[in-house]
C-alpha cells in the first residue's frame, strides 16, 4: 500500500512543481508567518494530544465531510490540545494544502503537515503555508534521505514528527537525529493496528526524545495505557472526526493522559489511587 500510496504523491507533485517552480515556493516560504516551535510545546508539562483533520484513509474509506477544517482545528485547539495535524494528501485521504491554509490561520498553536513527504520541495511547501512541524515517514524514506529531510525542515525553523513502525526503522530515526518521534502502531504497508507497537518500542527511544503514540487510539483508555507505556503525547484522527464533540473529546484524551498511573501496575503495588 505505502508504495502506491508514494506513487500517487510523487504524480501530484510533479504537476505542483510543474506550475510552481521551487524558487517560487521559496519566495512564498519567506513571507510565511514565522515557525511556533513545536518541541517546545511537545517537551512541555503535561501530557499532549496532536488531533488530526481526516477525511477518509485507504484503510477505512471516507470518515468525516468535514466542510469546515480550521472551524474544527478551533474546537481541537480549544479542547486542549497541543498540536493540529492536518493531512495534505489528496487521493486517498481527502486532504489539501488549502485546508492548512485555512487551519493555519485560524489557530496560533502549532499546526503539523501530515503527508508523504519524500522530496525537499514539500518541505518549503509546507512551510510556504505556515506548517511548524512536518512528518517524515521512516518507511517512505532511504536513510540519506531522511537525513537530508530532517536537516531541511530544522533549517527551516521547522520541528520533524520521525514515524517509525518497527525496531530498525527506530534505529534509523534516532541515528537519524529525530527529537520527537512517532511510533505507528498501524503498519503503512499492511494497515493493519496492532496497538502494542508502541509499548514495544517506546523503551529503545532515547531519553530526551518526545514520544508520540499514533493511530489507533479509541478513546481515553487507550490514551491511559499509552501514556503508562511512557507516552508524551498521542496523535488521534479517526476517534475525534467521527465523534459527536471534537472539543470536548481531546479534552477526555487530555485528561486521560494526564493520570496514565490509574491504571498502573506501580500504583497497584503501592495501594494508591491518583
Ligand atoms: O485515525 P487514527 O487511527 O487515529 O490515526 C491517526 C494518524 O496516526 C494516522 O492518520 C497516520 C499516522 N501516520 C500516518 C502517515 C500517513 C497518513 C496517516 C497517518
Amino acid at each position: 500500500m505505502l508504495e502506491q500510496i508514494i506513487e500517487g504523491v510523487r504524480a501530484d507533485l510533479l504537476a505542483r512543481r510543474e506550475s510552481l517552480p521551487l524558487d517560487a515556493v521559496k519566495e512564498l516560504a519567506k513571507d510565511a508567518p514565522s515557525p511556533v516551535d513545536a518541541l517546545a510545546r511537545l517537551r512541555g508539562d503535561g501530557f499532549h494530544v496532536i488531533a488530526e483533520v481526516k477525511r477518509s484513509s485507504p484503510s477505512k474509506g471516507a470518515l468525516a465531510a468535514i466542510a469546515d477544517p480550521a472551524g474544527l482545528a478551533e474546537d481541537y485547539a480549544a479542547g486542549g490540545a497541543s498540536v493540529i495535524s492536518v493531512l495534505t494528501e489528496q487521493r486517498r485521504f481527502g486532504g489539501s494544502l488549502a485546508d492548512l491554509d485555512a487551519v493555519r490561520a485560524r489557530v496560533d498553536i502549532p499546526v503539523l503537515r501530515k503527508d508523504f513527504v519524500v522530496d525537499p520541495y514539500q518541505v518549503w511547501e509546507a512551510r510556504a503555508h505556515g506548517a511548524d512541524l512536518v512528518l517524515l515517514i521512516v518507511a517512505a524514506l532511504e536513510q540519506d534521505a531522511l537525513v537530508g529531510l530532517l536537516e531541511r525542515v530544522e533549517s527551516l525553523g521547522m520541528q520533524a514528527l520521525v514515524e517509525v513502525h518497527d525496531e530498525q526503522e527506530l534505529r534509523r530515526a534516532v541515528e537519524a537525529g529525530a527529537r520527537i518521534l512517532g511510533v505507528n502502531n498501524r503498519d503503512l504497508r499492511t494497515l493493519e493496528v496492532d496497538r502494542s507497537t508502541f509499548a514495544r518500542l517506546a523503551p529503545l527511544v532515547p531519553e530526551g526524545v518526545v514520544r508520540v503514540a499514533e493511530s489507533g487510539v479509541r478513546g481515553p483508555l487507550d490514551v491511559m495505557s499509552f501514556a503508562d507505556a511512557g507516552a508524551d503525547a498521542v496523535l488521534v484522527g479517526e476517534a475525534l472526526v467521527t465523534g459527536s464533540s471534537p472539543r470536548d473529546a481531546v479534552a477526555e484524551l487530555v485528561a486521560a493522559g494526564s493520570h496514565p498511573a490509574i491504571h498502573s501496575d506501580r500504583t497497584h503495588r503501592s495501594g494508591g489511587v491518583a
